[in-house]
């Protein structure tokens, strides 16, 4: 108690002084005290098995006496969990007498309890914070159920009032009352001011609220929630907004487009062409399976699926649409018909007299201004005779070589007058007439001309066209026959009449108020006036100045000529003229149309062009086999240029000389065309050492120049006859002189011995013939040619002798040959050579 006594006096505080022990009192404000106990406490080191127990210290001892005064303020703080603190102990006397051991495992048990204890304590106190937490989330769910509940009511009660309102202001509408409407405007303002109301009590409600005020860097940085915004929550509010907008976007209607998809076209182009992008578009060619690049061009089908699969509407377009509407409408028979004159096409054989007929039927004489007598161009000329209507005539040439030419006259003509010798008959060419003549399925008048000859046999003209299914109707056909005199004009009246009746029947009509189409019947290059057309109108009227297309050239009516060379302004259904003013010479049975500017018709005669290029392309040999067959072709080859003033003489030349063709010999058209001969011309020729034919054409200065310089064969001519029989001979001669083999003789080898050292002799049977000394011989075993020289030797009974007859033995020696072997067959023969003709 005493040393208890000595410990309680108050022992002077200092800073840095340590407590080891004893009691320390506290002093506060407002004379306050507080006296603590403190004890020195050793930490407690659990020992290692086999360590010696460590020497335990006193245990630490701290006693908090209750203030004796009122507890300080502080204390109302809550104070944090009370710490289990071992209670203050005081070694008995029992104690003292227990064994160290004892004593440390006794402070062991206890210190392991007072952890438990404190264990306990946490893991309640744990339990207490969650049951917190889920009793604050409970609350929170309930309180937010509850605003919901609130919101909805106040919607439904929003939407309530509307509808009342409006049903209201319907009808305050249907019944214009004033006392109503001084209601309904009464009911409007003070609506207003509930409104406003509303609304400012939602701007103090919102969290606007806080925002309101100036615009800062600070307040645009803050949330809607008042937060300030870090700068990676701006960004994510910014993507956000971004991805909303976009999905915005998507959600909009996708316009649907007509896409024009031509033959062939590009990715990227069709890309641009639906709005798309064009990795889109690769994405889903690949899908299709197929791997394009967009600048890759695909063809139309595969356009027209992708289109579709992006929901576009396809509008095919090909390169030929470009003609569409190029050959108008059809016209209305009964407003815009009116009468036209017939086309008729004069055909028959050679020398019938075609030209003399549309001479005797023009009263003007054509044959004295014609080369050769022959009528070489077609012509068409419109006459009108006494007391009939207009009719034209084309006047088609009658030589085998102008077939083509013929068929398309058949084809635009609406009559064909057969004109049939009396003295002659029917020929090659009047029965190739009536075929063309029913191919075009064009009506046929027969004129049996030259009845004024002494030999004149109609009679057996009606009964030969029997065989060619010509019925006329002196026989009880259909087939008007009309006997003339070209010569001597007669009959001429009656064959009018019959023309004018077939017309009728054929009621032949076209619409002159409507822009005008043609056929080309011929076209030349004219020196002085240039390409010159003569063209037959079908239907529309020609005028000066129109814009046209024909074939694959263009151009605008310069000048219209007729057939008495005058110049008119106007050319109307079935009327023939000369067209001036194209860019080129078109082909005979070209269409000329008009259109409506120059533009479109360079458009179409360019895209004519370029399909004749393509065509003559493609035409080429095509594989292989095709280009080993014409290798293979063994025959000679006459190669030529041809040039001249009309398409149709030259067409008639290129296959006159076709048809000189033979097995040995082909002639090949380098080039032909109308027009002068051109330096070109003679430069193609010369390369090939081919004769340049000019008919009725003749070279230009500089192409003259370069003949000479390089040796190129100028050859002019104005009469087709004189050329086809001069390239005959030329040909000939190119092939040289034909072999003509003639036997001599024949002989069986009947056995063969050792003549001389070395050679071998034959023993013959003369057989047939002759065989002579020194004569082309050819040896035969079993039908198999084995030796081809002369007869080196003949002797007879040991005697030279030059020739052996029929029936006699022999013995010969060939020149170097041994292989004789009884059996084989001897063959003796002469060679001739004559002049070649083709
Ligand atoms: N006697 C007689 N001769 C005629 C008659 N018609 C034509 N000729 C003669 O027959 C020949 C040939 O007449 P063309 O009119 O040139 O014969 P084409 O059929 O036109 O001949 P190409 O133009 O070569 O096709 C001429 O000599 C004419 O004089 C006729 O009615 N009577």
């Amino acid at each position: 108690m005493s040393d208890e006594k000595k410990t309680l006096t108050r022992k002077p505080l200092g800073l840095k002084k340590t407590v080891d022990g004893g009691q320390v009192q506290q002093q506060f404000s407002h004379g306050r005290k507080n006296t603590v106990v403190v004890e020195r406490k050793r930490r407690f080191v659990p020992k290692k098995p086999g360590e010696e127990a460590v020497k335990t210290p006193e245990p630490e001892v701290v006693k908090a006496p209750e203030p004796k005064k009122v507890a300080p303020k502080v204390a109302a703080k809550p104070k944090p969990a009370p710490v289990a603190k071992p209670p203050v102990r005081r070694q008995s006397e029992a104690e003292q007498t227990m064994s160290r051991k004892e004593l440390q495992e006794k402070l062991l048990r206890e210190a392991e309890e007072a952890r438990l204890r404190t264990a306990e304590d946490a893991s309640r106190r744990e339990e207490n914070a969650k049951t917190e937490a889920l009793e604050r989330e409970k609350r929170r769910a309930e309180e937010n159920a509850r605003k919901a509940e609130e919101e909805k009511r106040a919607e439904q009660e929003a939407a309530e009032r509307e509808k009342q309102e409006r049903a209201a202001a319907e009808a305050a509408a249907n019944a214009p009352d004033p006392d109503a409407e001084a209601i309904t405007e009464r009911k409007g303002p003070s609506r207003k001011k509930d409104d406003r109301k509303d609304a400012k009590k939602d701007e103090s409600r919102g969290p606007d609220r806080r925002r309101s005020g100036k615009l800062t860097i600070k307040n645009a940085m803050r949330s809607e929630d008042g937060r300030p915004m870090s700068m990676a929550r701006l960004r994510r509010q910014r993507e956000k907004a971004h991805n909303q907008h976009a999905f915005d976007v998507s959600k909009t209607k996708k316009q649907v487009r007509d896409i024009v998809v031509p033959e062939a076209i590009a990715v990227q182009e069709l890309a641009n062409r639906m709005s798309e992008k064009g990795a889109d578009l690769v994405k889903a060619l690949f899908n299709m399976g197929s791997m394009v690049t967009v600048n890759q061009t695909i063809d139309q089908d595969t356009a027209e699926l992708l289109v579709e699969e992006f929901g576009h509407n396809v509008k095919r377009v090909s390169e030929a649409d470009i003609e569409v509407g190029l050959i108008g409408t059809d016209d209305d028979e009964a407003a815009d018909l009116k009468p036209r004159p017939p086309v008729v096409a004069i055909m028959g054989h050679v020398d019938h007299g075609k030209t003399s007929l549309l001479d005797a039927l023009r009263g003007t004489d054509v044959i004295a201004g014609e080369a050769g007598g022959i009528t070489q161009h077609i012509g068409a000329y419109q006459v009108t005779p006494k007391g009939g209507g207009t009719i034209t005539f084309l006047d088609t040439p009658g030589h085998e070589a102008f077939t083509d030419m013929r068929m398309r006259g058949a084809n635009v003509t609406d009559i064909v007058i057969l004109v049939v010798a009396a003295d002659d008959g029917l020929m090659p060419q009047t029965i190739e007439a009536i075929k063309h003549t029913k191919a075009a399925g064009v009506p046929m008048i027969v004129a049996i001309n030259k009845m004024d000859k002494a030999g004149a046999d109609p009679t057996t003209i009606r009964t030969r066209l029997l065989e060619h299914e010509v019925i006329v109707e002196a026989m009880s056909g259909d087939v008007q026959d009309v006997e003339i005199s070209a010569l001597k004009k007669e009959g001429l009246d009656k064959l009018i009449e019959a023309i004018n009746l077939q017309a009728e029947l054929l009621e032949l009509k076209a619409n002159p108020d409507r822009d005008a189409e043609a056929t080309v019947i011929e076209a030349k290059l004219d020196k002085g006036r240039g390409p010159v057309a003569t063209v037959l109108v079908n239907r529309g009227t020609l005028k000066r100045g129109d814009i046209f297309v024909v074939g694959s050239e263009s151009g605008k009516v310069r000048a219209l000529v007729d057939e008495h060379g005058k110049q008119v302004k106007t050319a109307g259904p079935s009327k023939p003229v000369e067209v001036l003013g194209l860019s080129g010479a078109p082909m005979a049975g070209d269409m000329l149309a008009v259109v409506e500017d120059e533009g479109r018709a360079r458009e179409v005669a360019e895209y004519r062009a370029a399909a004749i290029k393509k065509k003559r392309l493609v035409t080429a040999p095509t594989n292989v086999d095709a280009l080993f067959a014409a290798h293979a072709d063994k025959a000679e080859e006459y190669p030529v240029v041809i040039k001249g003033d009309v398409q149709g003489s030259v067409e008639a030349i290129v296959s006159s000389l076709n048809g000189l063709s033979n097995d040995d010999i082909k002639v090949r058209v380098l080039h032909s065309g109308v027009g002068a001969i051109t330096e070109s011309d003679v430069s193609l020729a010369a390369a090939s050492n081919a004769p340049i034919f000019g008919f009725n054409v003749r070279p230009n200065a500089k192409a003259r120049d370069v003949a000479s310089k390089e040796g190129a064969e100028l050859r002019y001519y104005d009469v087709i006859y004189d050329l086809l029989d001069e390239t005959k001979a030329a040909m000939a001669g190119q092939l040289g002189p034909e072999r003509i083999e003639n036997v001599v003789g024949r002989a069986e080898v009947k056995e063969a011995f050792p003549a001389g050292k070395t050679g071998r002799a034959a023993g013959l049977l003369v057989t047939e013939g002759v065989i002579k000394k020194n004569i082309l011989t050819r040896i035969t075993r079993d039908d198999v040619i084995i030796y081809n020289g002369k007869v080196a030797s003949l002797r007879r009974f040991k005697d030279d002798v030059d020739e052996v007859r029929s029936g006699l033995e022999c013995g010969v020696v060939f020149d170097s040959f041994k292989d004789i072997k009884p059996g084989d067959m001897l063959e003796t023969f002469e060679v001739e050579e004559r002049e070649r003709t083709l």
